[in-house]
Formats: C-alpha cells, sequence, structure tokens
C-alpha cells in the first residue's frame, strides 16, 4: 500500500463531469489499496476570471483582499470533489489550505511556505477517507488567507507529499507529461520518460508553466518523486526523481522555516508541541519509528474533538510505523542518471512574462550596478537576466538591460525614475514585448558547439537576438514576442527533439 498525493490542475477540474472524471480516478487509487491526499486547483479558468473581476472595480486592490478571493476558486474545487468522491461510495473530506495546516509567510500573493502542519489530513486518511485539500493557500500568523503566487498549488502538493513522507506525489494536468517543449507551441514535442530535478529546475524556472518553480524546488530538496501525467489518459507521464531521500518526513506538531528546511517533526505522544530547531526538524524514518509502543497505537478518544477520526497522538505513532515500512520497501523509478547516455538537449522553454528594462548612459564607475540593482531589489522584483555593454569610447557612459516579471516591472521602472539622479544614468527604455526561449540540458557540459547550433537556427529563421544568457546546463536568448514560437520551432527541430511520430497530445486547458 502506498501513500499517493494526487494533484489535478484546474484544467482537470474544468467543469463537473471533468470532477466526475477525476472522482473515478481518485476512488479507483483507494479502491487498489492506496491511501490517497488529494491537492486540488481552482475549475478551469476561475483564477484568472476572478483578477479579471478584481481588475474591473480597481487597479489597485488590496493584497489581502485580493488572497482571500482567489483562495475561493480552490476552496469551490475542493469541496464539489469531495462531494463528487463521496458520490461513488468512498468517504472524501475537504480541508481549506489552512484545515490542512499549510503555514506561510505574509507575502499576500507570492507566500512562501513555512510549515506544513496535517493532522487533520493524517487523521483523516487513518480514517480511511480521502482527503481533498485546497490548493494554492495558506494561513499566515494573524490567521489572514494567503495565496502562493499562480501554478501554486503544485507546491501545495508537494509541500504535503514531503510532511506526510508519501510515496509519490502525482501532478496531473491535460497533457501526458514533460515534453521536450510545450505542444501547444511545438506539435512534434516528444514526451521525456525522466527527468532529474535540475533540468526540470531549469525547465520551471524559464516558463514551463507545467510545473511551479517552487514545487520542483521542494520536491528536489525532500527527495519527493514527482510522476507528472495527464488525468484524461492511463498513460505513464514523466518522472522527477534523482534517486535521494534526505529522511521520512512525518505529520507533525512543529514546524520551522520551510521554504528553507522543510519542518516535519513528530512529537512525543501525549506531549506538548514544542519548537524545532532547523537541525532537527528533518526525523530520518528510522529514528521516527524508535520509541513507538505498541500500546499508543490503539486509537483513543479525539482530544481536539474534531472529526476527522483517532487522535493526533494515535494517527502519529501509526503513522511512523507505517512510514518506517514504506521506506524500507519502496520501489524507485530510475532516474536519468542511470541511462547509459543523457540527450545533450532536455527540453526549451518558453517564457512570455517577462519585460526588457535598459538604463541607457549609465557611468561606468566601480558601484553603479551595485547601486542600480539595490534599488530594484527594493522593489520585490525578481531580476532574470542582466547584460552589461562594453562602454562607449570616450564616454565613460555604458548601457544596462535587464529583464523582470511584467508583474513587478512598473514598480521596478517608478523607483528606478525616481533615482535617475542619484544613478546618473540618462534614460530609460522599456519593452513589454519580448520572449525569452531557453534551451536545457545536462550534456551541454561535455558536449562543444550548443550555442554554436542553437544561433545558427535562430539565424536561419530570421530571429534576431537581443540578450544572451547562460548557465552550465542552459542557454536562453531574449527575442521578440512576435518572433517565440518560430524560434522555439526551429531551435526544437535544429537539436533533433521532433518526435517521428506525433506524440503529443493537449487534452483540455485553455492556455490560458
Ligand atoms: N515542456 C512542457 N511540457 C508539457 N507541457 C508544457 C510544457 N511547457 C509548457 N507546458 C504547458 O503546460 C500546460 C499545463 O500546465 P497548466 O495549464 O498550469 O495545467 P494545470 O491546469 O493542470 O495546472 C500544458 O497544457 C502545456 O501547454
Ligand atoms: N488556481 C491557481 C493555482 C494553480 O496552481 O492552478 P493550476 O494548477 O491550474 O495551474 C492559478 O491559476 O494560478
Amino acid at each position: 500500500m502506498a501513500l499517493v498525493v494526487q494533484k489535478y490542475g484546474g484544467s482537470s477540474v474544468s467543469d463537473v463531469d471533468a470532477m466526475r472524471r477525476v472522482a473515478r480516478r481518485i476512488v479507483a487509487t483507494r479502491k487498489a489499496g492506496n491511501t490517497v491526499v488529494v491537492v486540488v486547483s481552482a475549475m478551469g479558468d476561475t483564477t484568472d476570471e476572478l483578477l479579471d473581476q478584481a481588475a474591473a472595480l480597481t487597479s489597485d486592490a488590496p493584497a489581502r483582499e485580493m488572497d482571500i478571493l482567489l483562495s475561493a476558486g480552490e476552496r469551490i474545487s475542493m469541496a464539489l470533489l469531495a462531494m463528487a468522491v463521496g458520490e461513488l461510495g468512498v468517504p472524501a473530506r475537504a480541508y481549506t489550505g489552512a484545515q490542512a495546516g499549510v503555514l506561510t509567510d505574509s507575502k499576500y500573493g507570492k507566500a512562501s511556505i513555512v510549515g506544513v502542519l496535517p493532522e487533520r489530513v493524517a487523521r483523516s486518511i487513518q480514517t480511511g477517507a480521502v482527503a481533498i485539500v485546497a490548493g494554492f493557500q495558506g494561513i499566515n500568523e494573524v490567521e489572514d488567507t494567503t495565496t502562493l503566487g499562480r501554478g501554486g498549488s503544485d507546491t501545495t502538493a508537494v509541500a504535503l507529499a514531503a510532511a506526510l513522507n508519501a510515496d509519490v506525489c502525482e501532478i496531473y494536468t491535460d497533457v501526458d507529461g514533460l515534453f521536450t517543449a510545450d505542444p501547444r507551441i511545438v506539435p512534434t514535442a516528444k514526451r521525456i520518460e525522466s527527468l532529474s530535478s535540475e533540468e526540470t529546475l531549469e525547465l520551471a524556472a524559464h516558463g514551463a508553466k507545467i510545473l511551479h518553480l517552487r514545487a520542483v524546488e521542494y520536491a528536489r530538496r525532500f527527495g519527493v518523486p514527482l510522476h507528472v501525467r495527464s488525468s484524461f489518459s492511463d498513460k505513464t507521464g514523466t518522472w522527477i526523481y534523482d534517486g535521494r531521500r534526505q529522511g521520512a518526513f512525518v505529520p507533525s506538531v512543529v514546524a520551522t522555516q520551510l521554504d528553507d528546511v522543510v519542518a516535519a517533526d513528530i512529537a512525543t505522544p501525549g506531549s506538548p508541541a514544542t519548537p524545532a530547531s532547523p537541525a532537527s526538524a528533518i526525523t530520518p524514518a528510522s529514528s521516527a519509528s524508535q520509541g513507538n509502543s505498541p500500546a499508543a497505537a490503539a486509537p483513543p478518544s479525539n482530544p481536539a474533538g474534531l472529526d476527522d477520526g483517532p487522535s493526533a497522538a494515535a494517527v502519529d505513532t501509526a503513522h511512523r510505523n507505517a512510514i518506517a515500512a514504506r521506506a524500507q520497501a519502496r520501489p524507485r523509478p530510475s532516474a536519468k542518471e542511470d541511462h547509459v547516455e543523457a540527450p545533450v538537449i532536455s527540453g526549451i522553454a518558453h517564457d512570455r512574462s517577462q519585460d526588457k528594462i535598459t538604463l541607457v548612459g549609465v557611468p561606468d564607475v566601480p558601484g553603479a550596478a551595485a547601486r542600480i540593482f539595490a534599488i530594484v531589489a527594493g522593489t520585490d522584483a525578481n531580476i532574470d537576466m542582466i547584460v552589461q555593454d562594453v562602454s562607449a569610447e570616450g564616454t565613460g557612459l555604458t548601457n544596462i538591460s535587464f529583464t523582470c516579471p511584467s508583474g513587478d516591472s512598473a514598480t521596478a521602472r517608478a523607483a528606478l525614475e525616481s533615482a535617475r539622479e542619484e544613478l546618473g544614468f540618462r534614460s530609460l527604455h522599456f519593452n513589454p514585448d519580448i520572449g525569452i526561449l531557453s534551451l536545457v540540458g545536462a550534456g551541454m557540459r561535455s558536449n562543444p558547439g550548443v550555442s554554436a547550433r542553437l544561433f545558427g537556427a535562430l539565424s536561419e529563421a530570421g530571429v534576431n537576438i537581443h540578450m544572451i544568457s547562460t548557465s552550465e546546463i542552459r542557454i536562453s536568448v531574449v527575442v521578440d514576442d512576435a518572433a517565440l514560437d518560430e524560434a522555439v520551432r526551429a531551435v526544437h527541430s535544429a537539436f533533433g527533439l521532433d518526435a517521428q511520430a506525433a506524440e503529443a497530445v493537449v487534452y483540455g486547458g485553455t492556455g490560458r
């Protein structure tokens, strides 16, 4: 018996028929003998529609109220899905992020998880029910609802999978896994069988929206095996797993900084909760399973008075034992590193969500870049690429360009403009019509000529390059937004990634 966390994205629960289809899959997984925890996103494009409604009322929505609004989409889904599962004869209980113990900081709209206390979820599954959790949301220290940023339900799922020590976190979506490029742009894209978390991180960080970046980081850190697959087919999807696991994580009454160090410790049954230090927060399965007296496994009455089943202490003990047993005998998908030869290029990501800002005529003196980016950092904008031109001869001036998410660029621009005198630049140019193509592959490290082939393919397709940046396993180029799709297709072909026979199917979703 495995503990499976399944996450269903908005495209998988777009209407009540889709809810029924998903409910059948959940019940089948349960009836196959697994314990199932479900994380669900808002139906279809609900989140975008809620954003549109708020924008129609105000251009300056308060962040706190915005999070209350946006969290409603996932709450509708969790309740409806619990009803659909219940209709199929399997008990299901719905939990908001707060009820599921997803604790966050107070950055409304892009909150980070600081702890997970999934006791009600653990009690629920202990009684044989399916726990259905609203994704993308949590609760902060003043008990306000927070949201985790667009696409954040993936992170909820991985955080719960880590806290519950699930065997696998399945990410269900509207395509059959992670492909060599977005199948909506490249119909000849190939499904990737398994991918290292390092390459997946690069793809997710550079626009492959099928996975939330923080979910991949989280899964990598805690060794949670990810299986990205379609809720519309029974095909195997893409496994993301490096074959390492840092230990078992168990439901907890303590927590610490989760995005830095995921906390999941377990209190001695019956003892009061005590905060854990980050160092003690990670409890290996072997030590977690020590010291449990068999008597403690008998379910006593429920002291908290909650209706989710036996008490936390009883569940903790039983759960720890089950976790320890599972950790011993867990089958593992093969990691990509196990393959004899990995392809040079794993995939291509594209990103339309960035703007380009150029400061023209920046004094070419030590400390100029430091001052500029300190001001940008003060606006909380997340900078991606940075390019500084060679100083024009005799002028002592240079140009500095950078890209940042469109949502952050207005504040970054305003902050820079207001510091213009101090920074001494001549003018600020802004280009929102850019796209970024990123070529990713661990094989780049040992294969020369990748950039030459990339630039050759773009040149043949007549695509002009505005900026270039590289990492060890990635090359990114900024091009015109209008040329981006063509650029992705050209590069995909140039690296021999096209499938012989069409294999990419987009089953649903609007691509919004
Ligand atoms: N490399 C890729 N492989 C597969 N899908 C991708 C890739 N890059 C982008 N996508 C897009 O991600 C979409 C799924 O993500 P999303 O719309 O967030 O799904 P969900 O509604 O399930 O959360 C796919 O429909 C596809 O268009
Ligand atoms: N509903 C939220 C959170 C989420 O993760 O959605 P999805 O799983 O459909 O990408 C959003 O649209 O951002």
